[in-house]
């Protein structure tokens, strides 16, 4: 080898040594003092004189909540004769409430309720605190450990459809603010409570209308709180310690469905390819294209950064230095199916229906993809990608549904009532980080938007991986100590919101 190449290739091994002992130094430098987002504020105990103990009392209401079959079935078929009950119910559980010359009461939709506590503070901002009166179906009976609509208690723990989704937070808003006003307390702030009949099934006639009545009010709320994603023990790898998400964004949605229309007739004559054969190989083209990792342009990026200083050193270093290994974290996300649904849109194939009899070859094959859109991708986005994966003119797509990802609320230092949020969480839950993230189903927050720039969904209850089947599945339940957590942490939350010190810690120009 010449002397002239030897001396370049010493050079550029130099070069490449000093590059790569940089970047190692930033590395490490970075891991060392990477910032931490977390707070601890005083921690809330059941010795603290307003404290809402989860007595017999409250119990015995939610048991009997959970009774009420308030079933949500498919768009507009709910149980509407139930739920007028389960109403009939909460008026007569929450004398105070009921009987307060501050409260307002609404019944909108017809099933649907929205109270206005009002403020001693008319200049104050009001907020909104949502969840909804109806549930899903409780299938495979059998399989539960006690009967879905018993509200059992067994072992510590209440059994039942509704106990996490989501009649824990409907009841704790209640109890939490009969509480405050059976202490003769007026919170500075105006409040709405807003609980939608038919979230199960998309809310088109309980939360829309609400939407509607507070539009027609002039309304606008300093923030709003619905349901969400849980306290998360065991759900990020490489942290230990429980880390309560806070859903800052809502994924956005696409139903299609594909139609493939051919020609049919006797099977024992079989042309080259058929109507199902066409469609099978279309929906296999989607499902074997996902859509692209988007790891880094969202929340979901965010939420490691909020609890890197928290995490196993491995994990610390690639999340406190995401500028280099973003790619390969984008990979670890896309390993696992809670995780790459943060990542990026993804494509579910839900429906597929064709052929009438054994012997006959059929005209028709229809099939229904559910796409969940990533906050940084559009509907429009989503629709070209599938067209081009396809690329079969014989596949007719048409639009079930569509919509655009919700807007990205502000969250961090910068938002006091982020803070305010993150801050109440660790009152009650002391040993938890807190987290901003991305919530991957739709919400009643959809219908939202207009009347707040700071829309948050979050489940103020603890849940480990084998707590999320249960969801929508069998045996849901929640311990009695989870339950009182949610009635203390809506109760601290409204008075937290009064509390112009806290808000204050974080106030920028923007006046609430
Ligand atoms: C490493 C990170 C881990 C993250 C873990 C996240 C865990 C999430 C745990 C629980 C969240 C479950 C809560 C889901 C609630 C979603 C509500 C729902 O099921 N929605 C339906 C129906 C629906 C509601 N509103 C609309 C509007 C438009 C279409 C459908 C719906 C849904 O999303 O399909
Ligand atoms: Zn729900
Ligand atoms: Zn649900």
């Amino acid at each position: 080898m010449a002397r002239g190449t030897q001396r370049l290739i010493f050079v550029a091994l130099k070069v490449l040594a000093v590059a790569l002992a940089l970047v190692l130094m930033v590395v490490i430098i970075r891991t060392a003092t990477f910032p931490s987002y977390q707070t601890s504020p005083p921690e809330c105990k059941p010795t603290d004189p307003d404290f809402i103990p989860a007595d017999q009392d409250r119990l015995a209401r939610f048991t009997s909540a959970i009774r009420f079959r308030t079933v949500s079935y498919e768009r507009g078929v709910g149980t509407p004769q139930e739920l007028s009950r389960f109403i009939q119910f909460i008026r007569e559980s929450f004398p105070t409430i009921h009987g307060s010359p501050l409260v307002r009461r609404q019944v909108v939709g017809n099933y649907s309720l929205l109270y206005r506590v009002a403020g001693s503070d008319a200049s104050l901002q009001p907020y909104m605190l949502a969840s909804h009166l109806d549930v899903v179906p409780a299938t495979e009976e059998a399989n539960w450990e006690a009967p879905p609509f018993s509200g059992q208690l067994k072992d510590g723990y209440i059994y039942g459809r509704g106990t996490i989704d989501i009649k824990h937070t409907l009841m704790g808003c209640l109890e939490a603010v009969e509480f405050l006003l059976s202490r003769g307390r007026q919170p500075k702030r105006t409040l709405y409570l807003a609980f939608g009949h038919d979230e199960e099934t998309g809310g088109h006639f309980g939360a829309k209308v609400i939407a509607d009545v507070l539009t027609q009010q002039g309304e606008k709320m300093a923030f709003i709180l619905d349901e969400g994603t849980p306290v998360g023990d065991g759900l990020l790898p490489g942290v230990s310690k429980q880390v309560a998400l806070i859903s800052v964004a809502e994924k956005g949605g696409l139903q299609l469905r594909l139609e493939v229309d051919e020609e049919g007739g006797h099977a024992s004559i079989p042309r080259s390819e058929s109507a199902i054969g066409i469609l099978s190989k279309a929906i296999s083209k989607l499902e074997d294209s996902p859509h692209p990792n988007m790891f880094g342009t969202g929340p979901e990026t965010r939420m490691l950064e909020y609890v890197a200083t928290e995490m196993t050193l491995p994990y610390r270093m690639l999340t406190s230095n995401l500028w280099l290994f973003s790619p390969l974290v984008a990979w670890v996300y896309s390993r696992k199916p809670q995780t790459n649904a943060l990542a990026r849109t993804t494509t579910a194939l839900t429906r597929f229906n064709a052929g009438v009899k054994d012997n006959v070859i059929s005209p028709r094959a229809t099939a229904v993809i559910d796409h969940r859109i990533h906050p940084t991708s559009s509907v429009e986005e989503v629709m070209e990608f599938d067209l081009k994966v396809v690329n079969d003119p014989r596949v007719k797509f048409s639009v079930i549904n569509s919509r655009q990802p919700s807007p990205t609320s502000p969250y961090g230092k910068d938002s006091p009532t982020y803070m305010l949020l993150q801050e109440t969480i660790q009152q009650i839950f002391p040993d938890a980080l807190v987290a901003p993230t991305t919530m991957v189903g739709n919400t009643d927050t959809l219908y939202y938007w207009n009347l707040s720039s700071a829309i948050y969904r979050f489940n103020p209850c603890v849940m480990t991986s084998s707590d999320l089947p249960r969801f929508h599945g069998v045996n849901e339940r929640i311990s009695v100590k989870s339950y009182e957590r949610a009635m203390n942490f809506y109760y601290h939350l409204i008075v937290n919101m009064d509390e112009p010190l806290i808000l204050k810690r974080y106030r920028h120009e923007d006046d609430l």
